[in-house]
């Protein structure tokens, strides 16, 4: 099977400042990777590395174990799709589709066949006459996949893909991206800074900091084990707490789901395997499913947590209200990075 990528101290420099810093990756293929954080982290400029639309400053792309670094985008065996799309607005979508095939000489008849095949594909073919312009931005998206796809590439990349599009389309699309790529079993590399999004879609998701790849994994390893601080507050979710002297037996900063807290009257519980925590809540929100709940712990710190809608005692959370929030010792997440 084709389309493995792998990113060996993988460096991109713009004068003195590192964007992409000694990057190791080895992405199989077939897997579903999605590349995630804050902007500036260089999770694009990681992208146009791997398409060969940026030079590369030192390390190595590597395609099925090929060295790809100086190869020209067209000779590598990726294809990308842009954030706009980037469709030719004066072509219609099936010439826009068979546009790689006519460049690669191909003739017309077979270029017409692969191209109606590709719209099947993507739900598209009723619209093959249309221009770009006329048609809605979910539909211009799936016609800039087909384009991709057409020439048979091993690794699709692409950059926030879904961010243009309105919250519902962007789940339904979502939904089109992963059955094409189970479909067509191809590598795909996806850039965004939406954890849903990286969650929902990845085998593999890759979370970037400055530069560097602070945890790579499955989202559920991710979520169950953020690697540092900065990882537990990225995805959400989860509280990053710095022990107090009241929690005088935890030496270091930790992180708590805010799924995994229970609230209970002040010194009610004293379970010895139960942390407890004198807390005032702040404030509560109706979340439908479950309350927000956000509580003051002190020393300035504070704490959300996610009560299901059934379980939230009224009397006992609101405002000024003095409880204790508590989880057991086994759900705290001390970090691997420290710094
Ligand atoms: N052409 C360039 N010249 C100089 N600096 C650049 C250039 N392109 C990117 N950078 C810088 O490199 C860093 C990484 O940028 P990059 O676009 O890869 O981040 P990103 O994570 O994709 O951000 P976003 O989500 O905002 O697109 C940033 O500090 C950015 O300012």
């Amino acid at each position: 099977m084709k389309g493995k990528v792998s990113l060996v101290g993988l460096t991109k420099k713009y004068g003195e400042s590192l964007a992409v810093d000694d990057l190791n990756l080895t992405i199989e293929a077939g897997q579903y990777c999605c590349l995630l954080g804050p902007s500036g982290c260089g999770k694009s400029t990681t992208l146009r590395m791997i398409a060969g639309h940026e030079a590369v400053s030192s390390g190595q792309v590597l395609l099925n174990n090929k060295d790809v670094t100086h190869a020209s985008p067209r000779q590598r065996g990726t294809a990308m799709m842009f954030q706009n799309y980037a469709l030719f607005p004066h072509m219609t979508c099936l010439e826009n589709v068979a546009y790689g095939l006519k460049v690669a000489g191909i003739n017309k008849d077979e270029r017409t066949i692969a191209s109606k095949e590709m719209l099947e594909l993507v739900g598209m073919i009723e619209h093959q006459h249309k221009l770009p312009a006329h048609l809605s931005g979910g539909q211009q998206q799936r016609i800039a996949l087909a384009r991709a796809l057409i020439c048979k590439p091993d690794v699709i990349l692409l950059d926030e893909p879904l961010s243009a599009l309105d919250p519902f389309l962007r789940i339904q699309m979502r939904k089109e991206l992963k059955r094409i790529q189970r479909q067509l079993g191809l590598t795909f590399i996806h850039v965004t800074h939406s954890q849903e999004e990286a969650f929902a879609l990845a085998d593999v998701a890759v979370v970037m900091k400055d530069g560097i790849i602070e945890q790579s994994g499955t989202p559920k390893s991710i979520f169950e084990k953020p690697a540092s601080a900065f990882v537990a507050d990225f995805i959400g979710g989860h509280n990053v707490i710095v022990p107090s002297p009241s929690l005088s037996d935890i030496p270091s900063p930790f992180s708590v789901r805010a799924d995994h807290i229970e609230i209970t009257p002040k010194d009610e519980k004293s379970c010895h395997d139960t942390i407890s925590v004198a807390a005032e809540i702040i404030d509560v929100e109706f979340q439908a499913q479950f309350y927000f709940v956000e509580a003051d712990i002190g020393d300035g710190q504070r704490c959300m947590c996610f009560i299901p809608e059934s379980q939230l005692d009224p009397l006992l959370v609101t405002s000024g209200q003095k409880v204790d929030l508590n989880w057991r010792r086994d759900q705290m997440n001390p970090f691997n990075i420290t710094h």
